[in-house]
């Protein structure tokens, strides 16, 4: 049966007879605030920040901007159904919760309770290398929940080769593979306050609970703390690797791939050449390249080259139902969250996450109603006109 994502404001309205209001803002403006004022300077800087002057980041907001919706009217969209088909399963919204490592910075709960709100509402939860949890405990904590992992392709193939073989084990069924983070960006607002969150222990669990990486540790995690962190941040990522490698991870992993941080067409096709499944056009969030394309700006240029071969996903600058929506027209099949649920989790645990997926997926329900849509399957660029920067 469809949801009917749209109740949650009247959910909102009919609690407020009793004088009770949201425990977070619906306005993602506000709850970053919110987020900034309550966290402490380290993680706030280190989730809201970004690469360089920041100009990627607000890139991706006013590209979404830039486009806007034109409603259609008069077309019963009484009963709406948002459930799409993305890499081979159906679910609930065109939505899933970005891979985003570290959020022990954020909650206690970290992952987990990102994973159990995911989990609640039937959104897929892919869960980052860099997790302050074991892939195992998330997994377990889960349930039957629809759960993708992504890969931090490094330098040591063994370690490689036991996360994917982890991950399978523990019921992850498809593999994200970040490639445009085999570097760390350039990040000022860490830089100027000398904060890394690997160097307070946060976000090795997978790493210092593998049998590969620990082969490759003079001494054992806990005799040497320091020498682990430093070995992890030497094999993390691997600027060596060529399209030809993937031929490896494809070896590797018998369910879909997706490429994580694709802008450009030509890298689309190769990704198709490749025999991957899909490609997430993503800047990630931009935080790695200042001054990049918007990644809303490369979406229908990816999507007009591979549409027909490869799924399409997006990232980067979505904090709204109406910014899904753009994405969808754009050419997206589905969009992933990134920085507003961490501010859910980080202010609120997983209630936290679960308002802002409910915020989200209530909107993007509302906007495709108003638009003239019963579905995703049918916006197109045709829903939208662009407006001169
Ligand atoms: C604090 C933080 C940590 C992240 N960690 C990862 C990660 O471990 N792996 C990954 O592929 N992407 C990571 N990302 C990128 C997200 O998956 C996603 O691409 C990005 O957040 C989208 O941009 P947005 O937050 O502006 O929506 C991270 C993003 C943030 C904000
Ligand atoms: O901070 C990030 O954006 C990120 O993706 C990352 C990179 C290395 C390890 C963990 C997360």
């Amino acid at each position: 049966m469809a949801q009917h994502w749209a109740d949650f404001q009247y959910d909102i309205y009919l609690n407020g007879t009793t004088g009770a209001v949201p425990r977070l803002p619906t306005d993602p403006t506000r709850l970053e605030e919110l987020a900034e004022h309550r966290l402490g300077p380290g993680p706030t800087g280190y989730v809201a920040g970004s690469a360089g002057d920041g100009s990627t980041a607000r890139a991706n907001r006013a590209a979404l901007a830039r486009r806007r919706i034109v409603p259609r009217m008069l077309r019963d969209v009484h009963e709406r159904d948002l459930t799409t088909e993305v890499l081979g399963r159906t679910v609930p919204a065109p939505l899933a919760l970005a891979p985003v490592g570290v959020l022990s910075i954020m909650h206690p709960d970290a992952e987990t309770a990102a994973a159990l709100a995911a989990a609640a509402h039937g959104v897929p939860y892919i869960l980052s290398s860099a997790s302050s949890t074991p892939m195992e405990q998330v997994a377990e904590a889960m349930g039957d929940g629809e759960r993708w992992f992504q890969l931090y392709w490094g330098k040591d193939r063994e370690v490689t080769r036991s996360f994917l073989t982890r991950a399978r084990a523990a019921g992850y069924t498809a593999l994200f593979v970040t490639l445009d983070t085999p570097i760390l960006g350039w990040r000022p607002r860490d830089l100027d306050q000398a904060y890394l969150p690997f160097l307070h222990g946060v976000g090795t669990a997978n790493y210092f609970t593998d049998p590969a990486f620990q082969a490759g540790l003079a001494k054992p995690v806990h005799e040497d703390p320091n020498a682990a962190v430093l070995h992890f941040l030497g094999l993390f990522g691997d600027p060596g690797h060529t399209w030809p490698d993937l031929a490896f991870l494809r070896e590797h992993w018998d369910g879909p791939i997706v490429l994580k941080g694709v802008l450009h067409p030509d890298d689309a096709r190769l990704a198709a050449d490749a025999g991957v499944d899909g490609v997430v056009v993503s800047n990630h969030g931009g935080r790695q390249v200042a001054g990049a394309v918007a990644a809303a700006d490369a979406l229908p240029g990816v999507a007009d080259a591979v549409g027909d071969r490869l799924t399409v996903l997006f990232d980067s600058g979505v904090r709204t139902g109406d910014d899904v929506f753009k994405a969808l027209a754009l050419g997206a099949r589905a969009v992933l969250l990134g920085r507003p649920y961490v501010y859910g989790l980080g202010l609120d645990g997983q209630a936290g996450v679960e308002h802002v997926v409910r915020c989200v997926l209530a909107e993007l329900d509302l906007t495709l109603a108003l638009a003239g849509h019963t579905g995703p399957a049918t916006v197109t660029s045709a829903d939208l006109v662009e407006h001169p920067a």
